[in-house]
């Protein structure tokens, strides 16, 4: 196929194509991309097999940039099918929609709930959630064992979610394994080898995901979900409850929207566990286990964060945690290095042509015919030395001047019309917890971790197999 159209790329086996290593567990489809990235520097797109089928992998940023922004018409869906009938609250994600006009209304849903006003009056609750945590590590620190940091980041995300969207006590920082967890981890997360090699297949042969009626929201965790969302509309109208939370603005939308279901409104409170708290809480996990290996950027960092919480009256606000300059550094620089997702796939909608215009690379043309899949090798642009010196290392200070990070080697929320609906919550969610955290603890790796991490081949988010261990020491 791509030998025809005179597109350069590594010889594929057959059934298995290019991801043969994946298919047996050896590593993850993120790092065979970033290797094929690696490889063909030359090169503004390769093409690859993944399995049987053609995609293309694009390392030039301009060619990135046309395909989510410039001529996003062309590129308008994204890689995954999912069958509304056999799926249907994960269908209800603009993430998997299809229908563009479909996608247009439900986004717009969606996003009217994270206007600056409305996260501004999250923020106590997600306030709140930081301060349980602090509580459960004071608790913990007596038994004085590590503690585990994606573990740690998990129970804040779901104790967050379950507040700011349910409106319920998710008891995340009380129970050992807490039901509301439960409901969270069946949703995306590959536990076991045959749910890993399903979320695969879908994802490697979308076709497959309708005839073999894959579902990644399971019947038990639909009905919770109803459950869960039924029994607090309940309780809020029978008490007169006004919480101002994901759930009174998404019930105010139901009854002014004509053609809004009670499944649109459960899909839209799911999207927070398909898109939001696994994202949410690798994201974290990794931020806080970098501050540990990085002692001088937690001192530099601890200090602009005490110096706005005592210049701001004592207290952090939504406007002072996204004010401070060198948090939102190490922010930026920890979704570079550690980035969860390693690519990104779109779908050429409209016949397309590229050629590279940058001389760097050789001149060849490609024309996309409608289907043809699309990889945006996230993981290869952001450790490629041509863009960011010393890739490897914990540099924050190298995004104190964002003019001079190269354009679209950096997009851990996308970019253009598809860009990420939760950017804003999500950041706040990271950077509530690392200032209550630094403000509280000097933050030190515990000899438990395992160097060099190795992460599990089967999730589609970086994912540790090990956990990353830490000490918390309490300031004075
Ligand atoms: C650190 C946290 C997060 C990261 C790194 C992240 C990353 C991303 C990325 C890379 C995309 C794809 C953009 C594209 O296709 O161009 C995306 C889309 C999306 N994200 Fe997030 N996300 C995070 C948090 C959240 C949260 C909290 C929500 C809450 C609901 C959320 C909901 C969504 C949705 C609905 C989409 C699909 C948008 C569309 O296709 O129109 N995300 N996210």
């Amino acid at each position: 196929y791509w030998v025809e159209r005179g597109v350069p790329g590594p010889q594929p086996l057959p059934i298995v194509g290019n991801i043969g290593r994946n298919i047996l567990g050896k590593v993850s489809q993120g790092q065979i991309f970033t290797d094929i990235y690696r490889t063909y520097q030359e090169y503004s797109f390769v093409g690859i097999f993944r399995g049987t089928v053609p995609y293309l992998l694009v390392r030039d940023p301009d060619f990135i940039r046309n395909i989510i922004v410039k001529d996003f018409k062309h590129f308008q869906e994204n890689n995954v099918a999912v069958n509304e009938d056999v799926d249907p609250i994960f269908a209800r994600n603009p993430f998997v929609i299809k229908d563009i006009a479909v996608w247009k209304l439900k986004r717009a849903q969606l996003i009217s709930c994270f206007s600056s006003g409305k996260m501004k009056r999250y923020y106590p609750l997600l306030e709140e959630s930081a301060m349980k945590m602090i509580k459960y590590i004071e608790n913990q620190l007596r038994t004085s064992a590590p503690l585990e940091c994606r573990e740690l980041s998990v129970r804040f995300s779901l104790e967050s979610v379950a507040s700011c969207v349910f409106g319920i006590d998710g008891k995340c920082f009380e129970e050992d394994y807490p039901k509301f967890r439960e409901m969270a981890d069946e949703v995306l997360s590959p536990r076991g080898l045959l749910r890993g090699l399903k979320l695969t297949l879908i994802l490697s042969w979308p076709s497959l995901a309708k005839p073999l009626k894959m579902k990644f929201v399971s019947k038990e965790v639909e009905d919770k979900l109803f459950g869960t969302v039924r029994m607090s509309l309940k309780l809020r109208k029978e008490n007169n409850v006004v919480r101002n939370d994901f759930l009174d603005y998404l019930s105010q939308l139901s009854s002014n929207t004509e053609s809004f279901s009670e499944m649109d409104l459960i899909g839209h409170a799911a999207s927070f566990f398909s898109g939001g708290y696994e994202t949410t809480s690798r994201a974290m996990g990794f931020f806080i286990f970098e501050l540990a290996m990085n002692p001088e950027c937690q001192d530099k960092l601890r200090q602009e964060i005490i110096h706005s919480y005592e210049e701001n009256g004592n207290k952090f606000s939504y406007e002072s945690i996204n004010e401070m300059r060198y948090l939102d550094a190490c922010f930026n620089e920890n979704m570079r290095k550690n980035a969860i997702s390693h690519y990104m796939t779109k779908v050429c909608t409209e016949r397309y042509t590229f050629t590279p215009t940058n001389p760097e690379y050789k001149k060849m043309s490609v024309t996309l015919e409608p289907g043809t899949p699309i990889i945006i090798p996230l993981r290869g642009l952001l450790s490629d030395p041509k863009y960011w010196n010393s890739p490897e290392k914990f540099v924050p200070e190298r995004f104190l001047d964002r003019d001079s990070v190269h354009k679209f080697t950096y997009l851990p929320f996308g970019e253009g019309p598809r860009i990420c609906i939760g950017q804003r919550f999500g950041t706040t969610q990271l950077k509530v917890v690392i200032a209550h955290l630094l403000k509280n603890f000097v933050l030190e790796v515990n000899s438990k971790t395992q160097f060099p991490v190795k992460y599990n081949p089967f999730h589609i988010l970086l994912t540790p197999v090990e956990g990353l261990w830490i000490n918390l020491r309490r300031l004075k």
